[in-house]
């Protein structure tokens, strides 16, 4: 019945403070005071809701799309919300569109490549949404290799300025998103061509399309690249293609904080690393981790909250079924994911720290962190999305046949997440990034250079440079073992800031001993997962890695009762989780059959199609050749 909890049996189970759970997943009592408030305001506005989004045709969800985002802007307008509700708000709207491509990587990118004056003239326009933008980065031929990108940017000192061109079918701009219809300007990425020389890949900011009516610019073919995976809600972004025919752009609009073209035609490289023209993936991988807990700890809510309701089997004399949540095949699927979206919330919160430092670092010429930040944001981006992508299908396969129904939500969260994979930056191509960091450090060792940081530990790793059996064959030979080693660096970057957190005064009744629980499973977990390697290297004994298992079992049995409790402490709407088998009151059965005659293939008993196609057959009117 509505309005009963179906799951107070379970959470009155919980051993630990709820709301003081929710504070410490929420970062701060104040960071949990915007988040609350902001996703009731969200869920209880008509004007944002979702749960229609899989009737509609391409067409009618992107316009759906444009609306949304309109009135987002316009509720943030009115209720003069902070930057801070402002992202929040969008957070919740929980619509991938091009404003997360205008606030998440344009503003960033003109915040970290753009001198003073540039970052004056183009931030105003941009944080009022007088211009929107993109990022043009990736083209039909090259996303991976930046370095490999063919669109061209050549000085002109005659007129000074640049000449935006794609010189080849290769070179048209792919996949950016807000590109495809709405953006009016990009941060187009081009190689700088000064004086016949070329000087590799810089940012450009370009005008895409009239502020007037809309129109793409002379010079300027611009379109969507189509449908994506999954008929999914990521195609309410107009992912684009543009082609740039000769395209003239103002000097001043050349990102120049890293390097600079002089009127008179003079290229010259500041004393920053070149890598900076890079800092926008830098920030944003960042923050995709930060996302990957958000993905993970949804689907975990749906998967654990439904594991609860869902009974299956082992009626005693006509009593109950069995909870499936009670079955240890289960446990042993679900309590590692939540383990995991808890860990990657404290090494998502601990990165942002990272990229703080390294961005006040470089604002004083110290670039001394720069290579671990990158190494670091490279292979915890994509470690966590690898794991989410995986657990959200997981997920989905633990709610049994209903997990794929669009009304679980699971298909919808999997479908808008897994490309989190591979833009940016494909996950084996940025492990190859932190195997070469980990490979230089290596080689360093035994020099006066001492590792630090997040690879001190590796001074431990001496006795390689000793033997250099490893060592000597090419980096490209052994690939595919040094990005299972840049994997294990991650895993164990994961674990240590998750015992860091504990370390930390953390309030509330038992809310410690839970995150302990969740810190040991998360670490048991990968030991049992990965126990060939850790025998192998003699890391544990084969009775340490018994052990570890009988420990993970007990464990599970001491999160079972909390399970709930643990879900709910994510503080998610059922606006937001956008589930019926994952709603906060449990009442799923009533919900998922009121469900199933919305759907529009219900508007008439009969269906189309019945008279022209299926009454010829079923009264033999069609005639065969043969039976
Ligand atoms: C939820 C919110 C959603 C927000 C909204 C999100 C919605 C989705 C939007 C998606 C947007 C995109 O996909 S945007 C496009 C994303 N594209 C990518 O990520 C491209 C990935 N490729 C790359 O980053 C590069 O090509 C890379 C693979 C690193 C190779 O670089 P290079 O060719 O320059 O070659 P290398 O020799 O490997 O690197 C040279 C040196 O530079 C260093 N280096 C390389 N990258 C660096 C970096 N970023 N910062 C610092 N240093 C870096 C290396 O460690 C080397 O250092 P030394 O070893 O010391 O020499
Ligand atoms: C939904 C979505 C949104 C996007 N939004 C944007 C955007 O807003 N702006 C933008 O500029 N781009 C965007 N992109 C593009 C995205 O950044 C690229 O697709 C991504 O960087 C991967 O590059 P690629 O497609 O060239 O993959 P490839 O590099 O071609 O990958 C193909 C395979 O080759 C392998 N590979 C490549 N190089 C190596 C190597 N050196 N060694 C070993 N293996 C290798 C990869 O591991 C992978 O298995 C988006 C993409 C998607 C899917």
């Amino acid at each position: 019945m509505e309005g009963v909890d179906h799951l107070a049996h379970e959470r009155n189970k919980s051993e630990f403070d709820v709301d003081a759970m929710k504070i410490v997943w929420a970062g701060s009592p104040h960071a949990f005071v915007v988040s609350d408030r902001i996703s009731k305001l969200v869920a209880s506005d008509p004007g944002f809701r979702k749960d229609n989004r899989s009737t509609l045709s391409r067409k009618e969800l992107f316009k759906n799309t444009l609306r949304k985002a309109a009135y987002a802007w316009k509720t943030i307008i009115d209720l003069h919300l902070s930057e801070e509700e402002a992202a929040k708000l969008r957070f919740y709207v929980d619509e991938p569109a091009f404003t997360d491509v205008h606030w998440g990587m344009f503003i960033p990118a003109i915040k970290g490549q753009g001198t003073e004056e540039q970052q004056q003239k183009w931030l105003p326009l941009a944080y009022k949404m007088q211009i929107i933008g993109c990022y043009a980065q990736t083209e039909l031929g090259h996303g991976s290799n930046v370095q490999g990108l063919e669109t061209t940017a050549t000085f002109d000192p005659q007129t000074d300025e640049f000449i935006i061109h794609s010189p080849t079918l290769t070179s048209s701009k792919w996949w950016p998103g807000g590109l495809g219809k709405v953006a009016t300007h990009a941060i187009a990425y081009a190689l700088l061509i000064v004086g016949g020389r070329e000087q590799g890949v810089h940012g450009f900011i370009v005008q895409l399309r009239s502020l007037e009516d809309h129109s793409p610019l002379p010079g300027m073919t611009v379109g969507d690249i189509g449908m994506k995976f999954g008929n999914g809600a990521y195609n309410a972004m107009d992912n684009g293609v543009l082609r740039f025919d000769h395209v003239r752009i103002p000097r001043n609009q050349m990102l120049m904080r890293v390097s600079q073209v002089t009127c008179e035609g003079k290229y010259k490289q500041s004393d920053v690393p070149r890598q900076l023209v890079y800092g926008a993936m830098l920030y944003v991988r960042q923050t995709i981790v930060a996302d990957a807990s958000c993905a993970l700890s949804r689907a975990v809510c749906i998967a654990t909250r439904y594991s609860a309701v869902r009974r299956q089997f082992g009626s005693q004399n006509g009593g109950p079924e069995t909870q499936v949540i009670d079955y240890k095949t289960q446990q042993s699927r679900l309590f590692p994911l939540l383990a995991s979206a808890y860990a990657f919330r404290f090494v998502g919160e601990w990165l942002k720290w990272l990229y703080a430092d390294v961005t006040q670092r470089l604002q004083a010429n110290d670039f001394s962190t720069l290579p671990e930040a990158h190494a670091c944001t490279a292979g915890l981006k994509s470690l966590t999305t690898t794991a989410t992508a995986d657990g959200i299908e997981e997920c989905r396969k633990l709610c049994g046949g209903h997990g794929y129904l669009c009304s679980s939500g699971l298909p919808e969260l999997f479908a808008v997440y897994v490309p989190a994979c591979t833009y940016e930056g494909e996950n084996t191509v940025l492990l190859l990034q932190v195997a070469r960091f980990l490979m230089k450090t290596v080689s360093q060792l035994g020099s006066s250079k001492k590792p630090v940081g997040t690879i001190a530990y590796m001074t431990r790793v001496e006795h390689l440079m000793q033997c250099r059996c490893g060592v000597q064959r090419g980096f490209a030979e052994l690939s595919a073992d040094l990005v299972e080693a840049a994997v294990a660096h991650c895993q164990l970057l994961v674990v240590s800031k998750f015992i860091e957190k504990l370390q930390q005064e953390i309030p509330g009744k038992g809310v410690k001993q839970q995150l302990e629980v969740l810190c040991n499973i998360y670490a048991l977990f990968l030991l049992h997962k990965h126990q060939g390697d850790f025998l192998s290297t003699g890391c544990i004994t084969p009775k340490h890695a018994a052990l570890a298992n009988d420990e993970l079992r007990s464990l599970y049995s001491q999160v079972r009762p909390n399970a709930i409790a643990l879900v709910d402490a994510f503080n998610y709407t059922d606006h937001y989780l956008g589930s019926i088998l994952g709603c906060y009151d449990g009442n799923v059965y009533p919900k998922l059959y009121e469900a199933a005659w919305k759907d529009p293939l219900n508007e008439s008993v009969v269906p189309d199609g019945y008279h022209q196609y299926i009454r010829p057959l079923l009264k033999q009117e069609i005639r065969t050749a043969r039976l």
